[in-house]
């Protein structure tokens, strides 16, 4: 992070050299088999939450890496040469590290709330003063809405809650609300509306009652098209019942960094939720944009998330590099991404409640480390942030397994999951048999099947067929990350989710990019501005090349 291109680093160099001699030796059967069960006491650690310690902690089992301790140490050693530590602790005393907009990056500020964690960040940056306000407001508010004493317009509480968001003002919303189900308030119905195709909010708006429907308008701009649109038609939908302007206000709130274009809108200030500038949208779900969430599980869980991210932020601190949960994940997934050439990264929780963690991190990793210039302003020479994709298990191994097993790429996987589960159903033998698979495929993965196995397994009649033996070999040596949590609780989340967002930050300071911005959204925002004028007339379509050109006239042609 001194300017330099990371492939100029001697720690860089040196994995290069140790991956050029060794890959080939590196097979996960043999570092086993050498260092016995060491491995796993080796290449494993567990974090405790200081304030719940056994109830909140994470076991990050990396032993199943084609890595060896020399290759860890060096590793180490690039985080160190990169200059890791004081990035973070920049990041942390509020230094302007987005470069590119000269803003600082501070979610971490919206969860440094907590006087007994034992530890306050001593942040300087305008507005780090106003979080706990914000906070209280999202208190009174969610209370208020909850017990029912906030009335509708026609004297009704409010039984659903439709928040109209896309990206990070959507996603994380979506993914907490859906992870933490368990905590979530019954009899207070949640829709996300975040497509501008109409079918989004048309379906969303049937299950509604606009007397008891309250809309939550998130965004951080307040300037994205799909939601200002959609904001815009939900207000004209309640309208049609409400009939009088005024009503908008005891059923339109806002979460926002732009004051003017919500009073625009004719939302009122006192129904608006504020953030600043220094919160990106894709971490934005500690701020007044997880008011939804709040509303969901109730205020007091939803302290709790921020404080597990709390205290995931004092791990990542206070914690040596070889023992930092957030930093091992960054370096075994650089070790894949630009030493073995692997493009993609699977997040796979065994945890229902989870499924939407791959959808949430496939925008938190890939919209901030999806780059190809450094901040100092050359183009990279070595691959950046990886494609992020995954699902629940079981499920997945039903859809996209086999590819991970038996296909030609390498994809390194993050496998996460409960120890105890909150839904103990049947005697807890469901809970056995997810276990079970979540144990069984990172050692299916690991350690594959050989021909030898596969001949005694089919005997000498089946063995002759040669094509059928083949097929059922199973190479392994692919790596796996196991994290094990104890229970899906707020606070949990809350760790699990900073983990990951200093997961991102790490490899953004090694790979030398500016993880916090967003330049590469902006093109085809300002073409579809553009074609969109054009659109209402065929004599307008100019400046595109022939296959868009030949598009947008079909469509034209066709629309009748
Ligand atoms: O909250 P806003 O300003 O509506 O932005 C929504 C999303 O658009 C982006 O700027 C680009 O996709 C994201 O970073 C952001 O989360």
């Amino acid at each position: 992070m001194d300017g330099k291109l990371a492939t100029e680093y001697s720690s860089w160099q040196k994995l290069q050299q140790l991956y050029d001699q060794q890959h080939e030796q590196l097979v996960l059967k043999q570092l086993f088999a050498e260092s016995k069960s060491d491995r796993f006491q080796q290449f494993s650690r567990e974090y405790k939450s200081p304030s719940s310690g056994d109830q909140d902690r994470i076991l990050l089992d990396f032993s199943k890496n084609l890595i060896t301790s020399e290759i860890f140490k060096q590793l180490i050693a690039l985080a160190k040469e990169a200059k890791v530590e004081p990035f973070r602790d920049a990041m942390f005393a509020g230094e302007h590290i987005n470069t590119s907009e000269g803003r600082a990056v501070l979610h971490v500020a919206l969860r440094n709330v907590f006087a007994s964690s034992g530890k306050q960040f001593q942040i300087k940056e305008e507005g780090a003063d106003e979080v706990q306000g914000v906070l209280d407001h999202i208190k009174q508010f969610t209370n208020s809405v909850r017990s029912g004493e906030w009335k509708g317009y026609t004297g009704k509480a409010i039984d659903t809650i439709v928040n109209i968001g896309i990206g990070g003002s959507d996603l994380g919303p979506v993914m907490v609300t859906e992870a933490l189900k368990h905590y979530s308030k019954r009899d207070l119905k949640a829709h996300f509306v975040s497509n501008i195709d109409g079918t989004d909010l048309a379906e969303v708006t049937k299950q509604c009652n606009p007397e008891t429907t309250l809309f939550i308008v998130a965004s951080k701009t307040f300037t994205t098209q799909e939601t200002i649109t959609n904001a815009e038609s939900a207000r004209e939908w309640f309208l049609e019942s409400a009939k009088d302007k005024a009503h908008v206000a005891k059923h339109f709130v806002a979460l926002s960094t732009n004051t003017k274009a919500v009073e625009a809108f004719g939302i009122s200030s006192s129904n608006m939720f504020k953030f600043w500038d220094w919160v990106g949208g894709r971490y934005s779900l500690w701020s007044a944009i997880g008011l939804s969430i709040a509303l969901v599980i109730g205020y007091e869980n939803f302290e709790q998330l921020l404080l597990g991210a709390h205290e995931m932020d004092i791990h990542f601190v206070e914690t040596p590099l070889e023992d930092n949960l957030p930093v091992i994940l960054a370096l075994v997934g650089i070790w894949y991404n630009d030493f073995y050439g692997a493009q993609t990264q699977a997040l796979l929780p065994y945890d229902q409640y989870m499924h939407k963690f791959a959808d949430y991190f496939q925008q938190g990793d890939m919209e901030s480390n999806g780059k190809t210039v450094t901040k100092a302003g050359q183009f990279v020479n070595y691959e950046t942030g990886p494609i992020i994709w995954g699902q629940s298990g079981t499920n997945g191994q039903h859809a996209f397994y086999q590819l991970i097993h038996q296909g030609t790429k390498l994809i390194p996987c993050d496998f996460l999951a409960p120890v105890q589960t909150l839904n103990p159903i049947a005697g807890g033998k469901h809970h056995e048999i997810l276990l079970s698979n979540f144990f069984a495929q990172p050692e299916a993965l690991a350690f594959g099947k050989t021909e030898e196995q596969v001949r005694q397994e089919l005997g000498a009649e089946g063995s002759k067929n040669e094509a059928l033996v083949k097929s059922k070999i199973f190479q392994g040596n692919k790596p796996t990350n196991s994290i094990m949590f104890q229970k899906l609780t707020p606070k949990t989340l809350g760790s699990l989710i900073a983990m990951y967002e200093h997961k991102i930050h790490v490899q953004g300071a090694i790979w030398g990019i500016n993880s916090y911005d967003q330049m590469g959204v902006e093109l085809g925002k300002v073409l579809a501005k553009n074609i969109l004028a054009q659109l209402p007339d065929e004599s307008k379509v100019t400046g595109h090349d022939a296959s868009t050109t030949g598009l947008i006239h079909y469509f034209q042609k066709n629309r009748k």
